[in-house]
């Protein structure tokens, strides 16, 4: 695996079937790269998560813009590497700036990424996350019940709203289906993350429990991960499954020192920003399927 720091890209998995693919190396090295080129990130996000994603993209090293106006997004949106869609606090008048900014950004051929919470709990959410979906994003990732929701494409009477009442192993096999139907990288987190592109799936093994009890987790880590897609947007999977490793890494080393989720909030954003490299390498867990 080599840098090529021109084009913005890593030379990944040549020969896979002869070496071991080092993934704690690779994630390093995307994460190297956000912290080197602080790639600008448009966020339309939830009101709930606005502060914690901005804070986790900024710990990073990228630079958040939280840009939502529908006059702003044809000038501005360009101008952005990579942008965050999440349908958290979605109400009918933020969908169109949303649908805007995935049209611009793909006329842009800049990465952006889907997280469509709590897609099952209601019809207008379900359809607004499946139009999203269809304006092909780079990367859905959601929790178990929010990826089974876009896979079945119907309601769910169990929902929990914005929490995932399924492992994510559940959805794993509508995860790879998704993601062959749509064209896109799918990533369901949980206790393992899985990240698929219909074929391969890998696996993502760091994170703390938690991590289920500080609202806006799961948005942050999307913001991550759109940040981490847009320096090696040509490897979308690897890029996804590193940001998930970082973040996790950054989890259980804040949980090293934390009281509950409100001092893990603040020592995860401390540990994001501190992370060295001797910690990524000895701690980030990825595997296959
Ligand atoms: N049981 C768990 N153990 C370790 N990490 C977890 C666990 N549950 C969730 N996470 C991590 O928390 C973050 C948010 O995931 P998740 O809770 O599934 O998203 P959401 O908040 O959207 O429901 C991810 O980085 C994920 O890996
Ligand atoms: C509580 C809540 N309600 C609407 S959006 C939101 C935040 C959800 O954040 P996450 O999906 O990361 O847990
Ligand atoms: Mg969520």
């Amino acid at each position: 695996m080599e840098e090529d720091k021109s084009s913005n890209t890593i030379e990944t998995q040549k020969g896979a079937q002869e070496l071991p693919f080092d993934w704690p190396k690779q994630a390093w090295t995307h994460f190297e790269l956000v912290r080197q080129k602080s790639p600008l990130i448009q966020c339309i996000t939830n009101f709930v998560s606005m502060d914690f994603m901005a804070n986790t993209l900024l710990s990073a090293g990228a630079s958040p813009a939280m840009i939502h106006s529908v006059e702003e997004i044809p000038e501005f949106t360009p101008k952005a590497l990579g942008v965050c869609i999440n349908a958290g606090t979605l109400t009918p008048d933020w969908l169109p700036g949303m649908k805007l900014a995935a049209q611009v950004a793909n006329q842009s051929k800049k990465p952006w990424v889907l997280d469509p919470v709590a897609a099952g709990g209601s019809s207008f959410r379900l359809k607004a996350c499946l139009e999203l979906l269809a304006l092909k994003p780079s990367v859905v990732r959601g929790n178990g019940s929010e990826i089974l929701a876009l896979f079945k494409g119907c309601v769910d009477s169990n929902s929990k709203g914005v929490d995932s009442v399924h492992g994510s192993s559940d959805a794993v096999e509508a995860a790879k289906s998704l993601a062959q139907q749509s064209g896109c990288v799918v990533a369901v987190s949980g206790a393992v993350d899985y990240i698929t592109d219909g074929d391969r799936v890998v696996c993502v093994h760091n994170g703390v429990p938690m991590l289920q009890k500080i609202t806006a987790s799961g948005c942050s880590v999307t913001a991550l991960i759109a940040a981490f897609v847009a320096v090696d947007p040509s490897h979308a999977v690897e890029a996804t499954a590193s940001a998930l490793a970082i973040f996790g890494v950054a989890s259980e080393t804040g949980m090293d020192m934390a009281r509950g989720p409100a001092s893990l909030r603040t020592l995860l954003i401390d540990s994001l920003y501190g992370l060295d490299e001797a910690t990524a390498l000895s701690r980030v867990r990825i595997n296959h399927l």
